[in-house]
This record gives structure tokens, C-alpha cells and sequence, in this order.
């Protein structure tokens, strides 16, 4: 409303000038009321002055809303994407996805700060400069109306086909923001294969193909903007020939006429301005449809479930079907387990046979296709995950550190952890020599994605973020395969003396780890081909028997048993 009180404010103001200028050649000039003059160019002046305060607080105004508009808009994208299933992320380039969050919004947020504000300025100021010219010499308004009905239609012409391109070009954009960024990730992978050249070749025929378009959305772009040229020189002609004819016959007097010549330029502003940008126009509104689609993600869990409250450990999993969303494979196939609060159970099994992925269907990560997940008996379909999660300690295969300092990341897990916590923690993860070798101890940067530390201090690093959060439910996923023998040995032992009360499923594929658990499930494509306690297995004679005894004779032969 304030926006517009002002852009009113000052479209109104922008009619004065012309006004004065027709009575200056109608009544001064010829009269030579020399007095008048002074008083005409202050009022110039004045109306001028009004023109620009109240369009500068329009613009102000707009662009405060504007920003306001923008930040709203990616922070609702950047929390739907939190809130989004899993699988959207295993089939999205992460490049793509930044793309929408950064420069999807910063096309919009131009659009927003430069050409919107200007443009309803233009707006008003040429509806009021059309009424004003109905007012005085209605034949020149219809002319000007009939340029304008011209103008539109190859206009709406040639946008709607720049706004086709302009799709097409972001959609381009966004898959070579996310190849680079896919490129200078995997710069190891990169370097180590030499494909530099590979990569280059890559880039540049995606860039190639971009700019084609491009060069083609500016060039009917810039033909547009001529076009709006065009009728804007063509205009005060047809206005001058029958204004003029009006003139010579005593309708209208001079002073009218050079009114309405003056008035031309702001009622073709509008049109000017929109040929101008319709470039950042047409690329703003698949930018807006692109940041759109995320505000419909769909969403992991319903919103307001009820939490489960303080874990006790018992988790069950009954007659667990599932195949990743988009694949036919059933990964699982009728799995079922009944951990009871405290007890360990070891999930061991040839690779690819589904262990990781029931441990992701245990936290939520993925919904079951068929079956069942019970925290402390309650259904996790209908009870907030997150709440789950947040007493769950993880250690797996792959830890995630962030480009920060040591402590912020060994934090992340507990923020509130007092530095005595932090110190044991370290200490118990077999973290602190690691940690006395560093000059700047927790303060060190990591480095980007943990590139600065070596697979088993980031394993250790996720132990202690474990630790840290004291969790009833413990899950180690390979969580030692990064250690050397001595290593692992010694953050077994960590990870031993960290399970006494907590419920544990350890992933493993060196048997020894979880010899001791209460119960060890052999996966095997799928399916829970054995289980009972290592006795028990190793009696069967069956598949756990033969991968034993293979790793056993490979450890006596290494003389470490
Ligand atoms: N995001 C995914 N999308 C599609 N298929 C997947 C995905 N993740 C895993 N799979 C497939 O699911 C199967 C089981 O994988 P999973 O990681 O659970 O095996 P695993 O037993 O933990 O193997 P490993 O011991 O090698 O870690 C594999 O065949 C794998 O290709």
C-alpha cells in the first residue's frame, strides 16, 4: 500500500512539467509575462524535486520488500529441502540443487531490487500521463493507444519465445554449475586419473551449448528493444501530424500540443523499459518456477507427529520389504529383528547384501515398502523421527566433517558439551595424540569435507562425536575398516567399553568385532540367511562358519591369533 501511495505520489508529480511547458507556450510566451517565468520554473523545479523523493521512497520501500521476499523464499526452499526424502538427494546433482538456492535466487532478486521498483514507477507515471493527454487532447491519447496495441502483439511474441529459451538456458546453467562442482570435488579422482582434459572437454561443450542459446534469447531480446524503439521515434510524428492538423484548424492551441509531445516519453517509458530487461525478465520466471518446485517437496514425515520420547533401546523390525525408490531390486526381502534395550547384535554378510541399508530403513532414512520399525514399540510411521535420531549415535563407513575447526565438528554432535566432556571423548576415541600433534589443537580447520585428516582420524572424530552424545542406541557401521590393526584394536576396546547398558548393532565384516554381541544376523541378499550367537553360527557349519573360518586361517597365517 505504501508502495503504491508513493508510486501515485510521484506519477503525479511527473505531470506538472509537461502541463507547464504547454502553459508557457501558450500564455506566457505569447503575453510576456515575464514574472510568470520565475514562478514557472520553480513549480518545474518543485514538481521535479516531488518526483524524486516519492519515487526514491517507493524504491526504497520496494527493494526492503523485495529482500524480504528473496530471503523468505530461500530459507522456505533450504528447510523443504531438509524436510525432503532421502531419495531425492541420491537422484538430484548437488549442483543443481545450489544452483536453485544461489543463483535461481539471485536472478530473481534482481528483477526484484532493479527492474520491479522502476517498472511500476513507469507504470503509473504513464497511466497518468495518458490521463493527462484524455484531458487535454484525446485524439493524441488514442494514437498513442493504437501504437501501443501495435507494439504488443510481436512483442508478446517474441518474449514468450525468449522466455522459452530463457528455460531451456537455465536448466543448461544449473547442469554446468553442477558438473564444475561436481569436477573440483572429485579433484583427487581427477588428478589421479588425469582427466583434466577429460573434464575440460566436458565443460566446454556444455558451455558451448549455453551459449548458443544464449547469443539467440539476446538477439530477439535486442530485437524487441528495437522494436519498442522504433515506436517511440514513430509516435510524435503521427501525434505532431494530426496534432498539428488540430492546430492549424484552431482545435487545440501550440502550448496544448507541445503537452502532449512532452508526455510521449513517459506513457513509451513502461514499454522501454520492459523490452530493455526482458532478458532478466524472461530468465527470472524460470527461476521463479525453478525455486517453486521445492516449495512442493514432498516431505520425509508428516509434520507434528508425536515424539518417542526417552529411548530405552528396544528396537524391532518385522517382515521388512523395500527397494530403493526408482530401482526394481528389493535390497530386502522379509528382514526381521528384535534387538531388546541393551543388547548388542553384530549384522555381518557379503557386500551389497543390504546391511547398511537396514540400518538407514532403522533410522528413517527410507520408508519400508512392507513391514514394520519399532522404537520401544512404537510405530515409527507415526512417531517423529527426528526424535529417534537424536538418541542415536552413529559411526559408519563414511563420516562427514565440515570446513571448520576441530572442536566445532567434534561439537556438532553436542553443542552443550562442557570441555571436560569434549576431553574425554577425544581421549576414549583414541583422538588425543592426534590432537597433542596439532599446533593449534581443537582450533586446527579440518579442511573441506575432512580432506585435512587421514580415514581413521575421521573415523575416530565421528567415535567421539558418538561419545559425546551418550545415546542409548549405538550403530557402528564398518566403524573400524579405516584403522590399522593397532588402531582399530584400541578404538574396539573404546567402542566396547562405550556399549555396557546402550542397545549396539555393529556392522562388520571382520567377524571378530562382534563375536561377543547377543546375537549375530548373517544378510545375505536380502535376506537373514543365518542368526544365533557365535557358538551357535559357528555349530551350523553354514555360511557365518565358512567366512570365519576363511578370516581366522588369514589371521593365523598373519600370525595374529
Ligand atoms: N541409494 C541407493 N539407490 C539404489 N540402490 C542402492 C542405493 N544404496 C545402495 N543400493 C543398493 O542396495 C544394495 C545393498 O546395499 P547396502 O549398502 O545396504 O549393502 P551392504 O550390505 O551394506 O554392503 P557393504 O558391506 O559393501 O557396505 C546394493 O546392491 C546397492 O547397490
Amino acid at each position: 500500500m505504501l508502495v503504491l501511495c508513493f508510486a501515485i505520489a510521484g506519477g503525479a508529480f511527473a505531470t506538472v512539467p509537461p502541463i507547464l511547458l504547454g502553459k508557457l507556450v501558450d500564455l506566457v510566451l505569447p503575453l510576456q509575462m515575464t514574472e510568470m517565468i520565475g514562478w514557472l520554473v520553480a513549480a518545474v523545479f518543485f514538481a521535479f524535486l516531488g518526483k524524486v523523493i516519492f519515487e526514491s521512497l517507493q524504491e526504497f520501500v520496494q527493494v526492503k520488500i523485495g529482500l524480504d521476499i528473496i530471503t523468505d523464499m530461500q530459507l522456505t526452499a533450504f528447510r523443504k529441502l531438509h524436510r525432503a526424502p532421502m531419495s531425492m538427494f541420491a537422484t538430484t546433482p548437488r549442483g543443481d540443487i545450489l544452483f536453485r538456492l544461489t543463483h535461481d535466487v539471485e536472478a530473481i532478486q534482481n528483477l526484484n531490487s532493479t527492474v520491479i521498483p522502476r517498472f511500476l514507477q513507469q507504470f503509473l507515471g504513464a497511466i497518468a500521463a495518458f490521463v493527462a493527454v484524455i484531458a487535454i487532447y484525446w485524439p493524441a491519447a488514442v494514437v498513442m493507444l493504437a501504437v501501443f496495441v501495435i507494439y504488443l502483439g510481436p512483442s508478446y511474441l517474441l518474449g514468450r519465445k525468449v522466455r522459452k529459451l530463457s528455460e531451456v538456458q537455465r536448466n543448461m546453467l544449473a547442469d554446468l554449475y553442477a558438473h564444475m562442482q561436481e569436477s573440483i570435488e572429485s579433484i583427487r579422482l581427477v588428478r589421479t586419473f588425469v582427466t583434466e582434459e577429460r573434464e575440460a572437454e566436458t565443460q566446454s561443450v556444455k558451455l558451448n551449448a549455453w551459449k548458443k542459446f544464449a547469443i539467440y534469447a539476446a538477439l530477439i531480446s535486442k530485437v524487441n528493444w528495437r522494436l519498442g524503439n522504433l515506436m517511440q521515434v514513430a509516435s510524435p510524428g503521427v501525434v505532431m501530424l494530426i496534432g498539428g492538423m488540430a492546430v492549424w484548424q484552431d482545435e487545440i492551441s501550440i502550448g496544448t500540443l507541445v503537452a502532449c509531445i512532452g508526455f510521449i516519453p513517459a506513457m513509451f517509458l513502461p514499454i522501454r523499459s520492459l523490452a530493455e530487461n526482458a532478458l532478466m525478465i524472461q530468465q527470472a520466471i524460470p527461476a521463479l518456477q525453478r525455486i517453486f518446485e521445492y516449495f512442493h517437496l514432498p516431505e520425509e514425515q508428516a509434520e507434528g507427529l508425536p515424539a518417542v520420547g526417552t529411548v530405552k533401546g528396544e528396537l524391532q523390525m518385522e517382515n521388512i520389504w523395500f527397494a530403493y525408490p526408482g530401482t526394481e531390486a528389493q535390497v530386502l526381502r522379509g528382514v526381521s529383528l528384535h534387538v531388546q534395550a541393551g543388547q548388542h547384535i553384530g549384522i555381518v554378510g557379503a557386500s551389497g547384501g543390504g546391511k547398511s541399508t537396514l540400518i538407514q530403513l532403522l533410522l528413517g532414512l527410507y520408508t519400508p515398502e512392507q513391514g514394520t520399525v519399532l522404537v520401544d514399540g512404537k510405530d515409527m510411521n507415526t512417531h517423529d523421527r527426528n526424535s529417534f535420531r537424536l538418541q542415536v549415535g552413529v559411526v559408519s563407513q563414511e563420516t562427514f566433517l565440515l570446513n571448520s575447526t576441530l572442536r566445532h565438528n567434534l561439537l556438532y554432535a553436542r553443542p552443550d558439551a562442557s570441555p571436560e566432556e569434549l576431553d574425554a571423548a577425544v581421549k576414549a576415541s583414541g583422538l588425543g595424540e592426534f590432537l597433542d600433534s596439532l599446533e593449534e589443537g581443537y582450533e586446527t580447520i579440518v579442511g573441506e569435507r575432512g580432506l585435512k585428516l587421514s580415514g581413521g582420524q575421521r573415523q575416530r572424530v565421528a567415535l567421539a562425536r558418538a561419545i559425546l552424545r551418550r545415546p542409548p542406541v549405538l550403530i557402528f557401521d564398518e566403524a573400524t575398516s579405516s584403522l590399522d590393526g593397532e588402531t582399530e584394536e584400541r578404538v574396539q576396546e573404546a567402542l566396547e567399553q562405550l556399549m555396557p547398558g546402550r542397545t549396539t548393532i555393529t556392522i562388520a565384516h571382520r567377524l571378530v568385532t562382534v563375536r561377543d554381541a547377543d546375537e549375530i544376523l548373517v544378510l545375505d541378499h536380502g535376506v537373514v540367511a543365518e542368526r544365533g550367537t557365535h557358538e551357535e553360527l559357528l555349530k551350523l557349519q553354514g555360511q557365518y562358519h565358512r567366512l570365519y573360518t576363511a578370516q581366522y586361517s588369514e589371521l593365523e597365517k598373519e600370525g595374529a591369533v
